[in-house]
């Protein structure tokens, strides 16, 4: 079960260890860095994370039992028995709730940011914990937080966690990035293409021989087998469905998916940088008050958790200017984007997460900060910076770009000059019409 099944490409519903395995950290590991010749000491974790592995939602729940029956019904082949008796046991209370795997996901996370900041935690100083409002993220945050409780010996003495969904979901709350974006059919047409095109149907007829069946099946219940396939292995460590589909199908399957995300959720609009002026905002603001108390000899946030969703660390990990890709994911480049970095189920597992170490390297120089940016437990250098521990100032100027200048309520607006303009416009027509008459 830790290690998943194949190449582990199941895209939104693929769990942490499958592509991240766990490793072991030694005790205050992070407590410090070099930069310019200095050691420094951390005096800050930002940690923002997307919720650990989940249940599906009630819909696709409903769809497995339909999808169950069609291929029943269609004389499936004796190679795969399981079919005969396979039960759909999911009970819709537990829709989107977290699994014990994505519990686990996170009281590991929880544990490993404790012991290799562990002199950090055990200062005096706040601790900001913040999460969206569905269970999911809460109980990802508790879980985090167990984690970190467990590694330093300690009773659940944290703060408790905060719901926030302007700053954590703040791509829900936005009028022009629904419309323009999210809702917008010209934009997603990639991937319908793609759905529809010669790769995809490849996959269809594969699972159809496979099961050696004559029925018609659709784009839509080879999506339902694979996450049929990655439910059940996350959730009861099941595979039998998982032989349906050979690790190419599961390729293409994933290259849809990452088409409908890289669009929406990623790089494939400039909105999708934009709209991440509240998180970013947060971001920069967390640093420069701790910098400021710091410098003050005050108490401050040692740490300041955030538990979202996928798009949440997607469109962060975007407005960063991270696993950009030359060239955009689309219907008919499948094969020359097969080693692209904007892979969901490497970038944005369950559990992906971003965790932004503050320095301190020189207490005599009020300006001597530094981070160090990792992401899915690697090292990363963001651009701007030249090296994986990165001068304080230039991290906040890539920050910057976004959160300097946003008016989030602003940009938000839908633009309804257009209409208003042919609003205008019959109205006059139809005055001038009134006075021909
Ligand atoms: O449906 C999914 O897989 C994602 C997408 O939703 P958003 O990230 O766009 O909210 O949600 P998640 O599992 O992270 O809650």
């Amino acid at each position: 079960m830790m290690t998943g099944f194949g190449s582990n490409q199941y895209s939104h519903y693929t769990a942490y260890y499958w592509t991240h395995r766990p490793t072991n950290v030694t005790k205050n590991q992070l407590m410090t860095a070099p930069m310019n010749g200095k050691t420094c000491r951390a005096v800050q974790l930002q940690f923002i994370a997307r919720h650990g592995s989940r249940f599906t939602d009630a819909s696709n729940m409903r769809k497995y039992t339909s999808v169950h029956s069609k291929l029943i019904e269609s004389g499936q082949n004796s190679e795969h028995p399981f079919l005969n008796t396979w039960t759909n046991d999911y009970n819709e209370d537990k829709a989107w709730e977290l699994t014990a795997l994505g519990m686990d996901e996170m009281r590991y996370l929880g544990a490993k940011y404790g012991k290799s900041l562990y002199d950090l935690f055990q200062m005096a100083g706040s601790r900001r914990f913040t999460s969206s409002n569905t269970s999911r993220a809460i109980d990802s945050a508790n879980e985090f937080k167990n984690g970190i409780n467990e590694e330093l010996g300690r009773q659940n003495t944290l703060t408790p966690v905060k719901t926030d969904e302007r700053r954590i979901r703040f791509y829900n709350g936005c009028p022009r990035y629904t419309k323009d974006v999210r809702s917008n059919d010209a934009l997603l047409s990639q991937m319908t293409k793609f759905e529809e095109g010669n790769e995809f149907k490849s996959v269809i007829e594969n699972v159809k021989r496979r099961l050696q069946i004559s029925t018609p099946l659709t784009a839509d219940d080879v999506k339902v087998i694979r996450e049929l396939c990655s439910i059940e292995l996350g959730a009861f460590g099941k595979e039998a469905w998982c032989h349906l589909l050979s690790d190419e199908d599961r390729e293409i399957l994933q290259y849809g998916q990452d088409i409908e995300d890289y669009l929406i959720r990623f790089g494939g609009d400039p909105l999708n940088k934009d709209v991440t002026c509240p998180l970013m905002k947060d971001i920069e603001m967390s640093f420069e008050t701790a910098i400021k108390q710091i410098r003050a000899n005050e108490s401050y946030d040692v740490m300041d958790v955030r538990i979202g969703h996928f798009s949440t660390v997607s469109l962060l990990l975007n407005a960063l200017g991270l696993y950009q890709d030359t060239e955009p994911l689309k219907a008919d480049n499948f094969m020359e984007m097969r080693d692209r970095q904007f892979m969901s189920s490497c970038v944005v597992p369950m559990s992906a997460n971003v965790a932004f170490v503050l320095y301190i390297c020189d207490s005599n120089d009020e300006d001597d900060y530094a981070v160090r940016v990792i992401v899915n437990d690697a090292d990363v250098i963001v651009p701007g910076c030249g090296s994986t521990v990165c001068e304080y100032r230039k991290l906040i100027n890539q920050i910057q770009t976004i959160s300097k200048s946003c008016d989030y309520d602003k940009f938000c607006e839908i633009d309804t000059s257009s209409s208003s303009t042919i609003s205008i416009s019959i109205y006059f027509l139809f005055i001038f019409w009134l006075s021909y008459i």
